[in-house]
């Protein structure tokens, strides 16, 4: 079970003199197992939204619920990915998940077994000494994800991940996610500029936007699973493209990016 609940959020920062509106009463549920992207403009706060929800920044009001439970702060039951490469330079790809495994209560033998199958699941075994300057950016995300995931969230929630990637590695790793949600049967929110890919992923995708500061409109994946890049010739894919598109850019603000 891991179901996601977001009541009634507020959010605002201090601007000059006085604040600025983020987010404002905005409620979700996200399903266990379920599979939701978060689109829109730039600044409509999708970071800021997941933020809160690994429980890295504060609320002005409103509740974050997993499994019905008030979040307080970071916990073991959410794993975080960034775009930007999080990894300790001075740790082996090895040793970061194990640091991670050990911060989380596992024992040193526990630690090093469970490092050790998840750099399997990312294929990067071969890879288990090597340090994080003499990984590729794909590489990177591999060992994230990898120490995500080690320690058994529910959760898993990713903020731009494949944001630096090129197209043909932020292919390999959309399949290498997929397998893994499949696999572990985790609950995942998933942040991106990128509208194909919030399809190609998604159960759901959560439109948010800049004027309204909150969700928009929330748009249904209804195409089979498993899928492969073929789906995105479909008219239903197509359609569903232009779509979130089409809002997402009557929400612009042109003035805001002046
Ligand atoms: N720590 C902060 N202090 C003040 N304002 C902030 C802070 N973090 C975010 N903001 C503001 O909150 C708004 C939402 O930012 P956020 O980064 O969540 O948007 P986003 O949708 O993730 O944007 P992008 O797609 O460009 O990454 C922006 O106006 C931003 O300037």
């Amino acid at each position: 079970m891991a179901n996601l609940t977001i009541h009634q959020l507020n959010k605002s920062f201090a601007f000059e003199k006085t604040r600025r509106e983020v987010l404002k009463s905005l409620s979700l549920s996200i399903k266990d197992n379920e599979f939701v992207s978060v689109v829109g403009a730039s600044g409509c706060g999708k970071s800021t939204l997941l933020s809160i929800i690994a429980g890295l920044e504060d609320t002005d009001s409103g509740q974050i619920l997993v499994d019905d439970v008030p979040i307080n702060g970071p916990g073991l039951d959410r794993g975080v990915v960034f775009q930007t490469y999080t990894l300790l330079p001075w740790l082996t790809a090895l040793q970061n998940i194990e640091f991670a495994l050990k911060a989380a209560g596992y024992s040193a033998a526990a630690s090093r077994k469970v490092a050790r199958e998840h750099l399997e699941l990312v294929k990067l075994s071969k890879f288990a000494n090597v340090y994080p300057n003499q990984l590729s950016g794909g590489m990177k995300q591999r060992v994230a994800i990898a120490r995500a995931i080690s320690y058994r969230p529910k959760i898993l929630l990713m903020d731009e991940p494949f944001g630096a990637l090129d197209a043909i590695t932020r292919y390999q790793m959309q399949e290498l996610l997929t397998k893994i949600w499949e696999q572990h049967r985790l609950t995942v929110m998933f942040i991106t500029h990128d509208v194909e890919e919030a399809i190609y992923l998604s159960d759901r995708v959560i439109m948010l936007s800049v004027k309204e500061k909150g969700i928009k409109q929330i748009f249904d994946v209804n195409l089979p699973r498993p899928r492969d890049k073929e789906v995105m010739s479909s008219q239903a894919f197509i359609q569903l493209h232009r779509e979130i598109l089409d809002n997402i850019h009557q929400d612009i603000d042109s003035e805001s990016l002046l």
